[in-house]
């Protein structure tokens, strides 16, 4: 039995004055990305600089104005990837870059020779803050721990003297989520006074969930206590830092959004220590799929997940939030009848927003529109298959033959276990409904309409068992016309057209039609359809009939 009782509980903050459950996100937030930083020092093989550059590319891109590219202080690659970022003149003007630096003297000198050429840099420093970590990793007291912060705050103010470049200062009581509310306001409120509007850039507070460790209204708790007790609250930037240790990543950093949070670093898919950091992407689609611009081009996850499996070496999950392979696919049949009758609603009506069930999003809005939506298993019901007939082949098939052809799929799938591909669909609908020719098959038909009498006349060739047949007769319209005609060389037939329906398969001059004939054997009382495709809708038509009747004569075996 697990043994629970070795974990006490987190301490939580009493705040009953908080505002942020009546709130609503209502535009994005400063995008902070730490792939660079956080993301790459959790990386079982960091990045080389090659490597980093094609993610640097990639997070220009999708619009990120802040971006954290490393500690440079810590090693030798992420010197370098700094100053090539600066002698390849990479950085856009409206772009800030990020550096982290822990609070000693050497990693801050080391730090602003790295930055040396930049335009507008944010330094980024930080210590640990919690109980814990004050008790065992740094055995000091709350007073000499602020001490550390204001000495790392000192050591960059006196480095502006021989900076050419803007400078924003950030500050991180890392292990924020483990650390007393009160004391977090003391440390920053001492490294405000210590900086004292060093340079024109507001201050970035950065109040990191370094570790989760409780319900995500804790935190947000938290961050509004924070927001609310600031001395001067204006001329700060509150940003958060979450990770995803307890899994709720996302949940956290919305909910910080909502309690005053400004800022989030974060990374694409969330990689980063641990269980990673804030996955920015599901936030931002998160933002996006309510109707709110994310101010991020990232309309095309296909692209980003594979620059990020490249350059990371990671794998992104088949589930995973709005970029998995499966996230926009239903396999369960009434989930996929759900999403068929939602498109073809939507379609029908030109709604102006989208709905459609199961589908948060239309996978089209992010790059995912080639991607089948709909896959078939033997779980699979009619909707689904109906729907991959349509939205890969264009066969709309009529909501009474949709059962049909179902069973045989769901026939395939259990004979042969697992997906049923489009493909493979394709073939068996073609072989069920166009390639057999026994007993009967249509050779020739032409076809007279006498508009005076309103009837039709057939001349027609076609085989019964093998055996050529020419037949001729009129009807009040081809259906009626070719029926007579084979009757009357075939007697034992007793066929009735129950119903009939087409449509256009594609589009132009090269456009043919599909009929749909329901046929009922009067003998057996069997119904089945036939499926015709043809350039001249009338012999689809009648290519249809002779689909049905071949159906008919299978089940009633006598006809062969
Ligand atoms: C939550 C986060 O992700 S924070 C960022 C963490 N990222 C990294 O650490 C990646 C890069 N880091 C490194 O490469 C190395 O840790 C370096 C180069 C920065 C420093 O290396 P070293 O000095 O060899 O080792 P280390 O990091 O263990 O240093 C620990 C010492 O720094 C002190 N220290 C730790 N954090 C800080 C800080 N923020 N400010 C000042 N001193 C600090 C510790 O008290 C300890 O002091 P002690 O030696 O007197 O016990
Ligand atoms: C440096 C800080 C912000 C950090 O990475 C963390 O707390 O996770």
């Amino acid at each position: 039995m697990l043994n629970y009782k070795r974990y006490k509980r987190n301490p939580v903050l009493n705040f009953p004055e908080r505002t942020w459950p009546d709130k609503q996100i209502e535009k994005a937030p400063i995008w902070c990305s730490v792939d660079l930083r956080d993301g790459n020092q959790a990386l079982i093989e960091p990045m080389n600089v090659d490597e980093k550059m094609e993610m640097f590319d990639l997070l220009l891109r999708l619009g990120f104005k802040e971006i954290e590219i490393g500690f440079p202080a810590a090693s030798q690659i992420e010197y370098d990837f700094l100053r090539k970022l600066v002698a390849e003149n990479k950085i856009p003007d409206d772009v800030k870059v990020q550096v982290l630096t822990q609070c000693r003297q050497e990693l801050v000198d080391r730090t602003f020779e790295a930055i040396q050429g930049i335009k507008n840099v944010v330094v980024h420093i930080y210590n640990s803050t919690s109980t814990l970590q004050r008790d065992v990793v740094f055995n000091k007291s709350q007073d000499e721990i602020i001490d550390i912060a204001i000495a790392g705050t000192r050591m960059v103010k006196e480095h502006l003297a021989d900076f050419d470049g803007n400078v924003q200062l950030e500050y991180s009581p890392e292990s924020f989520t483990g650390t007393e509310v009160d004391f977090a306001l003391r440390i920053c409120t001492a490294v405000q006074k210590e900086w004292d509007h060093a340079t024109d850039a507001p201050i970035i507070f950065n109040l990191p969930a370094t570790v989760e460790m409780n319900t995500p209204n804790v935190y947000a708790d938290q961050i509004e206590w924070m927001s609310t007790h600031f001395e001067d609250r204006d001329n700060i930037i509150l940003s958060v830092h979450p990770h995803n240790d307890r899994g709720t990543g996302v949940a956290i950093t919305e909910l910080a959004l909502l309690a005053g949070a400004d800022r989030v670093e974060g990374t694409l898919l969330g990689n980063g220590e641990r269980t990673g950091n804030v996955d920015i992407l599901t936030v931002a689609y998160n933002m996006f799929s309510q109707g709110i611009n994310p101010e991020l081009e990232i309309e095309d996850v296909k692209e980003i997940v594979e620059i990020y499996e490249r350059c990371c070496k990671m794998h992104v999950d088949m589930r995973h939030p709005y970029a998995g392979k499966l996230v926009f696919t239903a396999f369960s049949g009434s989930h996929q009848d759900a999403i068929n009758k939602g498109v073809h609603a939507m379609q029908e009506r030109g709604n102006e927003y989208w709905e459609v069930p199961y589908l948060p999003i239309d996978p089209a809005d992010i790059g995912r529109k080639y991607e089948p939506v709909v896959r078939i298993n033997s779980q699979s019901g009619k909707g689904g298959v109906a729907f991959v007939m349509d939205t890969v082949y264009g066969y709309k098939l009529p909501k009474k033959m949709q059962r049909e052809f179902a069973d045989v799929i769901q026939y395939i799938s259990e004979q042969e276990g697992g997906e049923v591909e489009p493909q493979k669909m394709m073939e068996a609908f073609k072989k069920e409904y166009f390639e057999n020719k026994m007993p009967f098959e249509l050779v020739f038909v032409d076809i007279d309409d006498n508009m005076a009498n309103d009837e039709t006349h057939v001349s027609l060739d076609f085989k019964y068992n093998g055996k050529a047949i020419h037949s001729e007769a009129d009807g009040n319209g081809p259906i009626d016309a070719v029926k007579l005609a084979v009757k009357q060389c075939v007697p034992q037939v007793d066929f009735s057209v129950l119903d009939y329906s087409e449509h256009s398969l594609g589009k132009g001059s090269g456009a043919k039609a599909a009929a749909y004939i329901e046929m009922r054997d009067n003998r057996s009382g069997n119904i089945t359809f036939g499926v015709g495709v043809s350039s001249n809708i009338t012999r689809a038509s009648i290519r249809g009939m002779f689909s049905a009747m071949n159906r008919l004569a299978k089940k009633a075996k006598d006809y062969v």
